[in-house]
């Protein structure tokens, strides 16, 4: 598959061509998560197969279709279904539909998922606002950035504090329905597709994460090496394996407090998340007038 600037021009012109209105504002759907592309207004809808070089979409929950249309003001692209890691997808392809999108004139991307908890009190239903991230293929040299840079893009060396917009981030606090709980925090991306052991959970708590998954930290970096602002949404759909499991009955112990101990398995993350979607919605709403911001356009001089 060809991941190159030029490809990603291509699929953003082929989508101009169709669109009423360049979208601003991205969103990516979560697993569980697709519903909330019905908070669009005038939606006109894309099967990942018809986008030129368009990965496609192989996990269960995720659709695999793009659609536009009005979140309130804002022009804004949904994208139902992301691409893993475990997919067997490169970092580069992972990232592909939202450089596409940020060609296509998109400054400011909501990145949505669902996670397993590693704090206590943060149980299923609440809302994880992602403060900061820890990418571990990243920091192993799996980063959507490796390789040659192409300075279109973005520059070689991005920094990646603040990462996650800290206005966005406020807003998403005090707009959140109360029913989410919603907290800032930190997520660690993992490389999955199997859930962690016990043992791995209590790694990752060591490390200062507060939520755990099997993406978004190669999109939030892809991101920001694009210039994008990024508001990142960690649906809790479970909770990870605590301290007080035991690793031979992780099974039948409640974990870090809340729900049941971790997953058991896909099926039960994306009714989770579904219940969860909801809500989500609702924040979505409250904070649309927020996203698209007058004079708001991608960082870089030479943006399309
Ligand atoms: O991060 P999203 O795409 O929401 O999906 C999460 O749900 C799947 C595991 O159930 C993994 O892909 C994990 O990353
Ligand atoms: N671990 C990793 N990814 C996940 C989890 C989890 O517990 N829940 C939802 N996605």
């Amino acid at each position: 598959m060809d991941v190159s600037y030029e490809a990603c021009s291509e699929a953003a012109a082929w989508l101009r061509a169709r669109l009423r209105e360049p979208p601003r504002v991205a969103l990516v759907c979560g697993s569980g998560l697709g519903a909330l592309a019905q908070e669009l207004r005038d939606p006109q809808s894309f099967d990942y197969a018809e986008i030129p070089h368009f990965p496609r979409s192989t996990v269960q929950g995720h659709a695999g279709r793009l659609v536009v249309g009005r979140l309130g003001s804002a022009p804004c692209a949904v994208l139902q279904g992301r691409f893993h890691l475990y997919e067997g997808y490169s970092p580069a392809q992972v990232v592909f539909p939202l450089r596409t999108l940020a060609l296509a004139g998109v400054h400011t991307l909501v990145l949505t998922n669902a996670a397993g908890s590693l704090r206590p009190g943060l149980g299923p239903g609440h809302l994880l606002v992602i403060r900061d991230h820890i990418d571990l293929a990243g920091l192993a040299g799996r980063s959507p950035l490796v390789g040659p840079n192409d300075d279109r893009f973005g520059p070689r060396f991005p920094a990646m504090t603040g990462a996650y917009d800290a206005g966005l981030r406020r807003l998403a606090l005090s707009l959140a329905p109360p029913e989410l709980r919603a907290t800032p925090g930190v997520y660690v991306g993992v490389g999955g597709p199997s859930y962690e052991t016990p043992a791995e959970c209590r790694l990752l708590r060591t490390l200062g994460a507060d939520a755990v998954g099997m993406s978004t930290v190669s999109e939030a970096t892809a991101a920001r090496h694009l210039g994008l602002r990024v508001l990142g949404l960690s649906l809790i759909t479970n909770s990870a394996p605590g301290d007080d499991v035991d690793d031979d009955d992780a099974g039948d112990v409640t974990a870090c407090g809340a729900g049941p101990a971790t997953p058991t398995g896909h099926a039960e993350v994306l009714a989770a998340a579904q219940v969860g979607a909801r809500h989500l919605r609702a924040l979505l709403a409250a904070l649309a007038p927020k996203l698209d911001e007058p004079g708001r356009g991608r960082t870089r001089p030479d943006a399309p």
